[in-house]
């Protein structure tokens, strides 16, 4: 099946709301329609710029999708600085990242709390893009393939089959992230494929083969094309070079097969 590629920018702790609309707009404006019937892109800024990007994007008919960085397990309550499935789908967002590494590392969040953030974006009809990756001394002890799928199983904790569809997952070794160490499209394969793997023996072949793999970490667009030609990588997590319209621009053409606009 092919599945289509998905590039969704990560813009992490950058960018003010009027800061957003500019590269939105600039987005908008260089990365012509016909794209998008090759590929999903999505843009996931801070929360404090998630109502702009959504008057943006709905009152121009623009056919960028974006979500958020992170939600809350829970729906609603005393959870100072917390905010909510509920509260993402009412700005329409499509997509939200669950598990990231800076996340898993700075607000020391676990698996168990990975996995009930999953539950809670699908409850809300969000995805999630759980993702997944090992430091480098696992992968210098060649555990790498174990280490991201217990992560994988450990975050889908709970779901049946027909929600598994839903969740994006994004392979991003910790190694590779703003370090301009790209993993290889070589390694990128060898973790999808296992990941993909995994899917299929514990949810079966057709879920398996909708579910998007993304690769993330130092992504630009001199490595895009090789790495979305790997059968089992589905498009890409971006970070830094999310934050610079032409390139992004650039990425996003390039993972729909070109040409650059
Ligand atoms: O963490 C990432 C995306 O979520 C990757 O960041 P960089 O593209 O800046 O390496």
């Amino acid at each position: 099946m092919a599945r289509k590629p998905l590039i969704a920018g990560n813009w992490k702790m950058n960018l003010n709301h009027l800061e957003a609309i500019a590269l939105v707009q600039k987005i908008a404006f260089s990365l012509p329609e016909k794209y998008y019937a090759k590929v999903d892109v999505a843009v996931l800024p801070p929360f404090t710029d998630i109502r702009s990007v959504q008057t943006l994007v709905d009152g121009d008919k623009l056919l960028l999708t974006y979500g958020a960085q992170d939600l809350s397990p829970h729906d609603s309550g005393a959870y100072t600085g917390d905010v909510s499935g509920p509260m993402l789908a009412k700005l329409g967002c499509s997509y939200v990242t669950v598990g990231h590494s800076e996340r898993r590392e700075y607000h020391h969040e676990d698996d168990e709390l990975v996995s009930k953030k999953v539950r809670a974006a699908l409850k809300h009809g969000i995805k999630p893009i759980l993702c997944v990756g090992e430091k480098l001394e696992v992968r210098e002890a060649g555990n790498h393939v174990d280490h991201c799928f217990d992560q994988l199983i450990a975050g889908l904790k709970g779901l049946k089959a027909e929600q598994v569809k839903d969740v994006v997952v994004a392979y991003e070794p910790v190694w590779a992230i703003g370090t301009g160490k790209v993993a290889t499209a070589t390694d990128a394969e060898e973790v999808g494929k296992a990941l993909r793997a995994a899917l299929a023996d514990k949810y079966g072949a057709e879920v398996a083969d909708e579910v998007r793999v993304l690769y993330g970490g130092s992504v630009k667009s001199g490595n895009i094309a090789e790495l979305v030609a790997c059968d089992n990588i589905d498009g890409a997590l971006v970070g830094g070079a999310s934050l610079q319209a032409d390139e992004f621009t650039k990425l996003c053409a390039l993972a729909a097969g070109g040409p650059l606009p």
